[in-house]
């Protein structure tokens, strides 16, 4: 039986492409036998019941004549069958309980050089940064199945074949050798071969015949070039103002086509402009449209795009794209650029040079909803080049581009957080867009990493620029930049550059390779937005209930006049906070988590026109979910309410103040299907409404400019989160949805409701004063000592046992107050229940390491804690937290 061995232990990897050959010199008994740990590609169905939960780690020795590198690709003998393994990384260690006998060999290489160099380090890095067993990062790294669906083949090398072979090879070689020189490619799959020579051992067997002669060798199948699948598309045929025969409908149909670029997939179509078949065909017929099968793409979704051509640059631009086409090896550029500067634009331009040295470049994006039309901007400009990848994808996408990154021409790939951990090789450049954005940080399941310290890692090893662009950047990324410079003690030096012709200063630090680089100004010199401030204490003294304060209906009332749009942004999503019982007060709570419930509508249809409505209760944090009770389930009283304010009562109230006005929801309810992002932007962008109401989504990166209004319903919900990031994140928030006003030709106004306007937050945003209001919010977080200064590290346990769970708690405090007498700059803070003390449950309490500047804590003791922590709790090491929920 074959024992698992994992630790934590942050074990030396070699790197891929240097052979690791043990010590000789040493003098264990294992002087010869070299070690590596493969992840064995079992079906958990196949192990013991206790092993499921373990990683499927074991350990193989490495017979005297293969090289065995850590990301290769092998073949492992397991029980009575031979599995797929990965290479994991050498050891010197017996797993306890076997003899050095009891180890088996590995039997082959299959394929090398499938992952990057560099790739298991960075693996192994985040292992160790972030206190996770390595295996639990390849898991978060590749996509599932990645061995199950590999394809092994067999290659002849035809000119090494001397004549007359089959005097002296025998079966069953000489039947793999015929079989391979009987087909044209000289080229079989590993399975083909199988059934032909007969059975595995067979074919084994003559297979390492014929590769100790050096006339075969396998490699793992790439998967097809392009995925093509056919699928209807709907192309305009001729200009649609010159028809004359069409219904008016038909003629409205024919411009939303006209919009969408001439040509839409058929059934995103139908959705889009909410038309039928029938209609589309007699267009056909009427010979205005063409419906015909077209290639769709597995791998780069998304409607082709017409192609673009790069823009002539902004004097800022121009600067921006000197400094980056100038960096030559890894350098940090932080692209602070106001909203609506044009910082994509100089992503794009920066990226068309490291395509053309043949490298590929890495751009994440904080979500899926912001990915569209950003996707949309990179196939124009580059079109099949550009691949996206999520998790939002099928397995099957996700493992096509894959695969697919790991072949060799350049290629742009578009993704989220995980998108870090794509295997391009060579990697030219990584963009991080909206860099401040939380969501680049992993919650749960471990390791909880955050995609900017990974990429900083990736970029350091690849040798390649890291851009971090953002509107609001995150005090990280200012201070890694900026440094201490203008604040106190200058820690590191820094220089103005100026350019000559725009004047414009650039900082380099000295110290680190890091650029700061600014775009102060909008595209075309336009004004950002002035932000008014509305006193909400004011509006109710003066006698108005209602959520919109008077300035805020003027607003709306004008913008319905004049034809333009607007965006309304709610903190919070769902229909409201909680539901409860006028009479007895009862308050509808999730059975397993302790939190109320949400009200929310499911609509059939996203538009608030649509009167399919089924009222339901949602939980926030495990998603439980039931039918809304028409009367209390305590009293049975009739009076039964939901409270709060969230997308849909806006949407409500709104439908009675101004029955005209068309909107359209953004937020996760209406957004859970395939492409809805897509689908209602394109829809507003087409002017189908004239205000679109949401929540946090709508703050990223949408580039909308028929927009003039943004109106921010209540501030304060942002404002009075209590952890230590409240102010910086209200502060991001609030800034980037006013970023969505007047980007296009009128000018933008931005309305802020609040009962707090004195609150520091609203008036640094009031006053666009991002540098000071950093700098005050830095000086904070020093005095505390508080990350970007200190460092936080979170330990969260969870168990369905609430005592159980409690003690464990208290037990890991003393321990770790031990240690903390030893190192006098870490404090110990808790254990605390967590704010929600039930989700899903299990009950969760929390303990909160910071350590000061410049301590760090010897590791070990943390994983000390995991070999004490009782089975039926679960600890969770969260290094740098961002949440603490
Ligand atoms: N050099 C240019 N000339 C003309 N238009 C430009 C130029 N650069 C960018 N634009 C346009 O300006 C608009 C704003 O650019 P972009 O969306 O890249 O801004 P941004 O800095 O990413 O803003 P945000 O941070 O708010 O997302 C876009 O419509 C873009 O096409
Ligand atoms: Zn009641
Ligand atoms: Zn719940």
């Amino acid at each position: 039986m074959f024992t698992i061995t994992f630790d934590q232990s942050p074990l030396k990897v070699a790197e891929a492409g240097a052979s690791y050959n043990t010590n000789s010199s040493s003098d264990n008994s294992l002087d010869d036998i070299r070690l590596i740990e493969v992840l064995v590609d079992i079906p958990t169905g196949q192990l013991k019941t206790q092993d499921r939960e373990q990683p499927p780690v074991f350990t193989y020795s490495i017979p005297p004549h293969l090289n065995v590198e850590p990301g290769d690709i092998l073949s492992v003998p397991f029980g009575a069958m031979y599995l797929g393994a990965i290479a994991i990384r050498p050891t010197t260690q017996i797993p306890p309980g076997l003899d050095s006998d009891q180890i088996k060999p590995v039997d082959e290489v299959v394929s090398k050089g499938l992952f990057p160099p560099h790739y298991w380090q960075l693996l192994q890095q985040v292992a160790t940064y972030y206190q996770t067993p390595l295996i639990q990062v390849i898991r978060t790294a590749l996509p599932p199945g990645l061995l199950r669906r590999s394809q092994r083949r067999v290659r002849l090398f035809v000119n090494k074949i001397p004549s007359g072979v089959e005097n002296f090879l025998h079966h069953p070689a000489l039947t793999i050798l015929q079989l391979l020189q009987a087909k044209k490619s000289n080229d079989l799959s590993w399975a083909e071969l199988k059934k032909k020579v007969g059975g595995d051992y067979g074919l084994r067997k003559g297979y390492k015949d014929l590769l100790a002669r050096g006339w075969v060798e396998s490699y793992l199948e790439s998967p097809k070039k392009v995925q093509a699948k056919q699928q209807l598309a709907v192309i305009l045929i001729g200009d649609p103002y010159s028809a004359v025969d069409v219904t008016k409908r038909q003629q409205e149909v024919l411009q939303i086509l006209k919009s969408c670029g001439g040509q839409a997939w058929l059934s995103e179509f139908l959705r889009l402009c909410k038309t039928t078949s029938p209609t589309l065909k007699t267009l056909a017929e009427k010979g205005y449209v063409l419906i015909e099968e077209r290639e769709m793409l597995r791998l780069a979704q998304g409607i082709e795009q017409t192609p673009d051509q790069p823009k002539t640059l902004s004097p800022h631009q121009t600067n921006a794209l000197n400094i980056i086409d100038h960096l030559s090896g890894f350098a940090q550029v932080l692209l602070h650029g106001v909203t609506g500067s044009g910082k994509t634009e100089v992503y794009l331009q920066a990226i068309a040079p490291i395509l053309k040295q043949g490298k590929s470049a890495l751009v994440l994006v904080p979500e899926i909803g912001l990915t569209p039309q950003l996707t949309d901007r990179f196939r124009a400009r580059f079109g099949e080049k550009v691949c996206v990848y999520h998790s939002g994808l099928s397995e099957g996408e996700r493992y096509d581009t894959w695969r697919n990154m790991t072949r060799q021409h350049p290629q742009i790939i578009i993704g989220t957080r995980s998108a870090i951990f794509a295997p391009l090789s060579p990697l030219g450049l990584i963009i991080l867009d909206e860099e401040h954005d939380s969501s680049f940080k992993q919650d749960r399941p471990a390791p909880c990493y955050h995609a900017r310290t990974v990429a900083r890692w990736r970029a350091e090893m690849e040798n390649c620029p890291l851009i971090l662009g953002s509107a609001t950047p995150s005090l990280e990324s200012w201070i890694a930049v900026r440094g201490q410079e203008g604040r106190g003690t200058p820690k590191h030096q820094s220089i103005d550059i100026f350019d000559t012709e725009s004047s414009v200063p650039i900082s380099k630090s000295l110290i680190s390779n890091s650029y700061y680089v600014s775009l102060p100004e909008r595209i075309q010199s336009r004004p950002l937005p002035p932000v008014e401030i509305v006193d909400l204490r004011q509006e109710l003294r003066q006698g108005n209930r209602s959520i919109f304060s008077s300035r805020l209906q003027q607003a709306l009332q004008q913008l319905q006049e004049r034809g333009q749009q607007g965006i309304l942004f709610i903190h919070r999503r769902g229909h409201s906070t909680f539901v409860s019982c006028r009479s007895c007060g009862y308050v509808m709570e999730c059975p397993d988590c302790d939190v109320s419930l949400s009200y929310h509508h499911i609509r059939e249809d996203v538009l608030q026109t649509s009167r399919q409505v089924v009222p339901t209760l949602r939980c926030h944090y495990c998603n439980y979910g039931e039918l809304y009770p028409q009367r209390c389930p305590e009293c049975d009283s009739p009076y039964f309410k939901h409270f709060g304010s969230g997308t849909q009562r806006v949407v409500e109230e709104l439908g009675k103040l101004f029955p005209e006005l068309r909107m359209i929801r953004f937020d996760s309810d209406t957004t859970r299907t395939k492409d809805a992002h897509r689908i209602l932007l394109t829809r507003f962008a087409q002017r189908e409404a004239d205000l679109l109401v949401g929540t946090q989504m709508l703050t990223k990166g949408l580039d909308l400019a028929g927009v003039s209004l943004v109106g921010v319903i209540s501030a304060d919900g942002l404002l009075h989160l209590s952890d230590y990031r409240a102010s910086e994140r209200a502060f991001q928030t609030l800034l980037q949805v006013a970023g969505r006003a007047g980007r296009g030709n009128d000018p933008g106004r931005v309305i802020i409701q609040t009962y707090t306007p004195e609150h520091p937050v609203i008036q640094a945003v009031q006053g666009y004063e991002y540098e000071s209001f950093v700098e005050r919010e830095l000086e904070q977080r020093q005095e505390l000592s508080y990350p970007p200064y200190g460092q936080l590290i979170a330990l969260k346990l969870s168990s369905l046992n609430s005592t159980e769970v409690e003690e464990t708690a208290q037990h890991f405090a003393e321990i770790l107050f031990t240690v903390a007498d030893e190192i006098p700059d870490m404090e110990v803070l808790g254990p605390a229940p967590a704010p929600v003390l039930r989700v899903a449950n299990r009950y969760r309490w929390q303990i909160l390491l910071k350590l000061l500047p410049g301590t760090s804590i010897n590791t070990a003791s943390l994983e000390q804690l995991q070999e004490v922590c009782p089975t039926s709790v679960r600890l969770m090491i969260d290094v740098d937290p961002l949440h603490f929920g």
